[in-house]
Parts: structure tokens; sequence; C-alpha cells
């Protein structure tokens, strides 16, 4: 199956099919044009197997845009998770696919929706330290990296964070003294959580910080973490990062 698609000078995203069969679209999917591309894709393709019905049409996309979006957090504010599950079920694909959601709302309400693992990503990072502690920075974390640790092997800390008047106060449940610990967890996006959480992790004697998460925003850079965090183990399921402070694991595909 191969396709093509295009954007045009005013934005407009278009696509053509250049050979029939099965397909498997991939797509970063963190913007709103990833989604229309491939719609694009999908509408041509499905207008070329209209009299193929054993054909499968695989939609993988590796970061959901508004994927921490997953309620309507106050009154009269929009669900913005809800909006864009809606625009991929209007898609019709045969299986979704995705890497490492938020929560499990985004998988509840896209239609053949099936989880990718980060297992073996943080098994990359887990490796290259030297078998740390993990430690799952929220309580939203703590059940995906507890199955992670079950199997690696690994010790796991949980820890928690609430928000007092904006700002994360940070509780460790576990002994971190003197141990190279690694924090998992999702995705980073100003950082202040985890820069937070090195911080509590060193001031209880943690030797090293590690921070693995899959999703690397890192909107604001990286100089408040650098303070903290010996190094940054991600996917580039969000962008391309060239930093020596960060290890990428490249997704195929992208
Ligand atoms: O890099 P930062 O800006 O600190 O943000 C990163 C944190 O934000 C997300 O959780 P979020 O607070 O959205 O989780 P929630 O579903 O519990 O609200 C994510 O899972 C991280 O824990």
């Amino acid at each position: 199956m191969k396709y093509e698609s295009k954007r045009f000078k005013d934005g407009q995203v278009t696509a053509k099919i250049i050979e029939g069969g099965n397909i498997h679209i991939k797509i970063r999917g963190n913007s709103y044009e990833d989604l229309f591309k491939a719609a694009a894709i999908k509408e041509a393709w499905d207008a070329e197997n209209a009299t193929n019905k054993t054909a499968v049409a695989k939609l993988t996309i590796f970061c959901l845009i508004g994927q921490r979006s997953d309620r309507r957090f106050n009154k009269g504010e929009s669900f913005d998770l809800k909006v864009i599950c809606k625009f991929i079920n209007d898609m019709k694909f045969d299986s979704v696919a995705i890497l490492h959601p938020h929560s499990p709302i985004s998988l509840a309400l896209i239609d053949n929706s099936e989880k990718i693992s980060h297992v073996d990503y943080v098994e990359k990072a887990f490796k290259h330290i030297g078998n740390p502690v993990l430690v799952s920075p929220d309580a939203g974390a703590y059940k995906t990296t507890h199955e992670i640790a079950e199997k690696l092997n690994a010790d796991l800390v949980p820890s928690n964070k609430v928000r007092v008047d904006g700002a994360p106060v940070i509780s460790i449940q576990g002994d971190v003294n003197g141990k190279q610990c690694l924090i998992v967890d999702d995705l980073a996006d100003g950082g202040r959580t985890f820069k937070f959480l090195a911080e509590a992790l060193k001031q209880q004697g943690a030797a090293e910080v590690y921070l693995y998460v899959t999703h690397a925003q890192f909107n604001y850079g990286f100089d408040e973490l650098k303070e903290t965090i010996d190094h940054v183990y991600c996917t580039n399921s969000y962008k391309d990062i060239d930093d020596d402070f960060v290890t990428q694991f490249k997704l195929a595909g992208l």
C-alpha cells in the first residue's frame, strides 16, 4: 500500500493512493493537521477499496493530541479529547493503536483501539542506567509503572503529587537513600512535576535521578531540569530532540 500526502500553501492537506491493498498509516498525531492527513489518506483509500471487502486499514498514533484533556475540567469548558476521538472514529479504521496513552479514557473513547506499551523503551533506559529503582510520580502513572516493574523485576517507589495553589507537593513512599532512581511517566510538558520530584528524591538521599517519558514535549527546554535530573530518556513520539542531556529512542515509522 503506497500513498502520498501533501499540504497546499493555504494549509489544506490532500492525499493520493498510489497502490491498493491493506493500509497502515503511522502518524505522530500530535497536531490537528496530522489527524486531517490521516483522514485524507483514509478517504482516498476508502474510495479505491470500495469493492475490496478484505483489505484492512490500520492507524497508529504515537502521540495523541489532547490526551490529557480526558474530562471536562470545569463547567462550560469543552471536553477536547471527546471531540478528537469522535473525529478519529469518523475515519472508521479497522484498528487504531496508540502509544502509551495518558489514561484509559482515550482507549475507551476510540473504537477498535489498543495500547502500544512503552515497556521496551523503559527497559532500554533501565538497562542503560544499570537497574535503577523505578519511581512513579503520581497515581495516574502508578498502575502502568507497577506492571513494568513486575516485568523488569525492578523495585518500585510510588510517589504522589497534589497541587496546592497550583504548585505540586510531593510525597515519596519508600527508601531511595543512596539509590539510582528512574522516574517513569507518560509525558513531560513544562517539566515542573519532575523538577520538584527530582528535588524531593535528592533531598531524601537519591544518588542519581533519571527521567523516562514516552512523549517528550519539554516546552520550556531543559535548563531547570538539568539542576536536579541527571539524564532524560524518551521516544521521539512528539518531536526529535538533539541535546546531550537526552537519549531518544526512535520509533519505526517516524
Ligand atoms: O511536565 P509537566 O508540565 O509537569 O506535566 C507532566 C505531568 O502532567 C501529566 O499529568 P496531569 O497533571 O495532566 O495528570 P492528571 O490526569 O492527573 O491531571 C503527565 O502525566 C505528567 O505527570
